[in-house]
């Protein structure tokens, strides 16, 4: 097939009389609810379902190998790569399934909230609430923008058709392919939405840092002084819940560019979890759920007001809202450079202390690391927390080498002086199954203390292992909290669990044969 009648046909199905283009939030709401794809709660938010598929399914994602992109992707099990015959017999497919649906809905956004980086975008879904959900969750072009707006990349999501993985090539029937020549992400199989939002996110993985733009999977907000702090970490690790803090601006809850000025959202909204949600504790994104507002897998009770800790469909409920929601957030979601970044980890071992500070060689060695535990839910499949080891705190993102955005962040550490902290927000007093998740209360004053410099010059002791530097006193958190193993009623099991996640690293660590010893030794040792 020749590019000019490929482009013809997505033209030819966008002219169609059953598309409808960019309506409002209210109209997407209204649709959604005429054809009985959600329903309405107490709380003014739409709420939808999705199957099976209530998580990503990284196994069915993949990228055509294209000649002009071949040689720079880091191909493997996270960039798996599909030829183009197979990406052009689904694109036709999709195509012409959604030509026989009575309606298809449109909208144009951006990606990237700092004008010069920003990437005009367009998604094509088979769902309102889809498009509602891409209309809240990406940047919302303003009507002069509207006018100009010329889409530069479309994703195009039809989760009712399925793929034959006989006749089509896929895995399964589930697929989400990114095609960089033909500039499209075609999703099928899956109603997951995350899938939408984080598929753009893996192409400003490509895209910015050809810029020579550090693109990062964390949260970033800044304070009245303009002192920015960036929270990296992977799924459930507390980017959404940690930056919505109300002594400070959020800029955004997950994805963010960071070029020669400072640092900008990818996305204009939000997409925290719910489980287990609740005002006291999560004042911001609970508040953050009315109208407009998309729930996915959430359970309701008879007044259709959310249960938050029912898990009846998933653990990884999600609430989706734009981020004005977010009170004192900053619009355009653009600041100038970290002073303070936090790696937040989840370790189900119970082993790393709830607060650390890192030299810059073990900024660098945690960074390619990326260690944390899988939390249920998110990925297909994981059920219990899973130790696991995602470099950059991001890998199902990446389509580069972990040492194109390693590198860039370690220039960027040292131009600018950040001081990096290791924040553990998984378990304390024992492994997963023993004890408990660190309390909230106590994780955000360490997070307080570290960001208003009350952890500059306080006293450390160091861990014996992993040579992390552990504050003995921090405001409003009970010193034995600080120290891991004092948390453990048996020490020698710490030790030998602190020794088995050790191993893990070093293990892990042996695939980045190219880095410096300086960086290596920064490592856990026994
Ligand atoms: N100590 C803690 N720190 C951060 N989050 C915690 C903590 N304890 C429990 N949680 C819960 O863990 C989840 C973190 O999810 P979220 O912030 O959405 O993660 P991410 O944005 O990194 O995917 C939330 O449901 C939050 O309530
Ligand atoms: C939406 C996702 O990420 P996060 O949990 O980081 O928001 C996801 O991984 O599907
Ligand atoms: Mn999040």
């Amino acid at each position: 097939m020749s590019t000019l009648s490929y482009e013809t046909e997505l033209d030819k199905l966008l002219k169609g009389s059953n598309i409808s283009h960019d309506l409002p939030v209210s109209q997407l709401v209204e649709r959604a609810l005429e054809r009985k794809e959600g329903i309405l709660t107490s709380t003014g938010a739409l709420r939808a379902t999705t199957g099976k598929y209530t998580g990503r399914s990284p196994q069915d994602k993949y990228i055509v190998e294209e000649t002009s992109i071949k040689e720079k992707i880091n191909w493997g099990s996270v960039n798996q790569p599909i030829s183009k015959e197979v990406f052009e017999n689904l694109y036709k497919k999709v195509l012409a399934y959604l030509e026989t649906k009575d309606e298809v809905f449109v909208s144009k956004n951006f990606a990237g909230a700092d004008i010069g980086y920003r990437l005009p975008i367009r998604v094509v879904n088979e769902y309102a609430w889809h498009n509602l959900f891409a209309r809240q969750l990406f940047i919302r072009p303003n009507a002069e923008e509207l006018l100009t707006h010329e889409a530069e990349f479309t994703v195009i999501s039809a989760p009712g058709f399925k793929a034959d993985p006989n006749l089509d090539g896929t895995k399964s029937e589930t697929f989400i392919i990114v095609s960089f020549e033909k500039r499209t992400v075609l999703i099928g199989g899956t109603e997951y939405a995350g899938e939408i939002k984080k598929s753009i996110f893996s192409i400003m993985n490509y895209i910015l840092p050809e810029r020579n733009v550090l693109s990062m999977h964390c949260s970033a907000n800044v304070g009245d002084e303009g002192d920015v702090a960036l929270f990296f970490g992977l799924s459930g690790t507390g980017k959404t819940t940690l930056s919505a803090d109300p002594s400070r601006h959020l800029i955004g809850d997950d994805e963010h560019g960071w070029s020669h000025t400072g640092v900008f959202n990818i996305e204009g909204g939000c997409y925290a979890k719910c489980i287990n949600l609740t005002e006291e504790k999560e004042p911001e994104i609970f508040n953050a759920i009315r109208f407009g507002s998309v729930l996915e897998n959430v359970m309701l009770d008879e007044n259709r007001t959310p249960d938050y800790n029912d898990t009846t469909l998933t653990e990884n409920t999600r609430a989706a809202y734009p981020i004005e929601l977010i009170p004192n957030c900053v619009i355009p979601s653009v600041a100038g450079h970290p002073n303070t970044i936090i790696f937040l980890t989840a370790d189900a071992f119970g082993v790393l202390p709830p607060i650390s500070k890192l030299t810059k060689e073990q900024a660098m060695y945690h960074f390619l690391s990326g260690y944390t535990s899988k939390l249920a839910g998110t990925e297909r499949g994981v059920t219990s927390p899973e130790a696991t080891f995602s470099t950059c705190f991001g890998a199902p993102f990446l389509p580069l080498p972990a040492y194109r955005y390693a590198e860039m962040l370690g220039e960027k550490i040292n131009q600018h002086d950040v001081q990096v902290f290791l924040v553990n927000t998984g378990w304390s007093g024992g492994q997963y199954g023993v004890g408990k998740r660190m309390n909230l209360t106590y994780t955000r004053a360490m997070v307080q203390a570290a960001l208003l410099g009350e952890l500059h010059s306080v006293e450390t002791v160091v861990d014996s292992i992993f040579g992390l530097h552990i504050p003995t006193r921090c405001p409003g958190v009970p010193d034995e909290v600080l120290q891991p193993k004092e948390t453990w009623e048996d020490k020698e099991a710490y030790d030998n669990k602190a020794k088995e996640l050790a191993s893990k690293f070093q293990e892990n660590f042996m695939k980045f044969d190219k880095v410096s010893d300086i960086i290596r030794n920064a490592g856990p040792k026994f």
